[in-house]
């Protein structure tokens, strides 16, 4: 931030979407790695000239830094996860550049799996799934590191054990009671590991990957609940802070996390005419798919720390 001719100017730049596929071709059993990764930069530099006068002499040009993804990704011998490879690019850009103080990396990973043919997994075959894996990296120049991992798309449906009454009933309120709907829902959720430096990050191999399978079942074991028997939903709020409360629990490096889940209606399908009075009369089974409107319901949970 600076001030010159009254004005602050708050400013940073980058590179959006740069998309970026990457195969290891290392597996003894000659099994081949395949990531596909959209990478958004944006760099706040010392390079405000650029602004003020016709003075490029700061400027990381963007193309550079879509230039510095491809070569990165190179010279990535080993696989790494998504977010190992954001903050080697957030490092990257904040030691080689003395101008830039803070590099925000955006990464988001396409869901491209392993197919399985005659129940065997294929050496070099893979299928698109259907959530997204994100990254964001906050690096800044001392080493400080802000890590957020998430996962985006999760679309989750259950036929029954979900219900929603005695909430606030006025005359503009003509929704009834129920404890049997439908329960659908898309689950984009974001979380903060506590690791606050580069150097803090865990060692292990695919660490960030691994979490990230596994936070991902904790959410979807909590809101379905055991195979044969479900659990009840009383409401999205309550689904929604049981499941990021048990990550919380769980996982002891994340230190909040943030979910929103749009409640996605399936509506009940009534039909009628004069001489049918009831040609489809809904027994919880015809329901009208819709998802506009739909509710949107979101919360951010995290520990309160006592502070004695
Ligand atoms: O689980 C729900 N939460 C709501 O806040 C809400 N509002 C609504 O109309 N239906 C529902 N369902």
């Amino acid at each position: 931030m600076a001030a010159e001719g009254g004005l602050r100017v708050e400013q940073r730049h980058g590179k959006a979407r740069v998309r970026v596929g990457r195969v290891w071709r290392q597996g003894a059993d000659g099994s081949h790695h395949f990531v596909e990764w959209n990478v958004s930069i944006s760099l706040l530099s010392h390079c405000l000239s650029s602004y003020h006068r016709d003075d490029n002499s700061d400027i990381v040009a963007t193309d550079t830094m879509k230039n510095t993804v491809y070569v990165k990704a190179k010279e990535c011998g080993d696989r790494l996860s998504v977010e190992e490879f954001a903050i080697l690019l957030g490092n990257h850009f904040c030691s080689f550049y003395p101008q830039v103080y803070t590099a925000i990396v955006n990464i988001v990973e396409k869901p491209w799996e392993r197919v399985c043919i005659d129940g065997k997994p294929h050496l070099h075959g893979f299928k698109l799934g259907s959530e997204n894996h994100t990254v964001e990296a906050t690096v800044q120049k001392s080493g400080a590191l802000t890590l957020t991992s998430g996962v985006a798309g999760l679309a989750l449906l259950k036929t029954t054990q979900s219900g929603f009454e005695k909430f606030v009933r006025d005359k503009y309120t003509i929704l009834p009671d129920t404890r049997e709907r439908m329960l659908a829902t898309e689950v984009n959720a974001s979380w903060r590991y506590s690791y606050e430096s580069v150097a803090s990050i865990p060692k292990k191999e695919l660490y960030f990957s691994e979490k990230f399978m596994e936070v991902k079942k904790v959410l979807m074991d909590t809101f379905f609940g055991p195979p044969e028997t479900g659990v009840y939903s009383p409401s999205v709020q309550r689904t929604l802070y049981l499941m990021g409360s048990a990550v919380l629990r769980r996982f002891p490096d994340v230190a909040s996390i943030h979910l929103k889940m749009p409640n996605i209606h399936f509506l009940p399908v009534n039909l009628s005419t004069k001489e049918n009075p009831s040609m489809v009369k809904f027994k919880d089974d015809v329901y009208l798919p819709t998802d506009e409107p739909h509710g949107s319901i979101a919360a951010t949970l995290s520990r309160i720390t006592s502070k004695m």
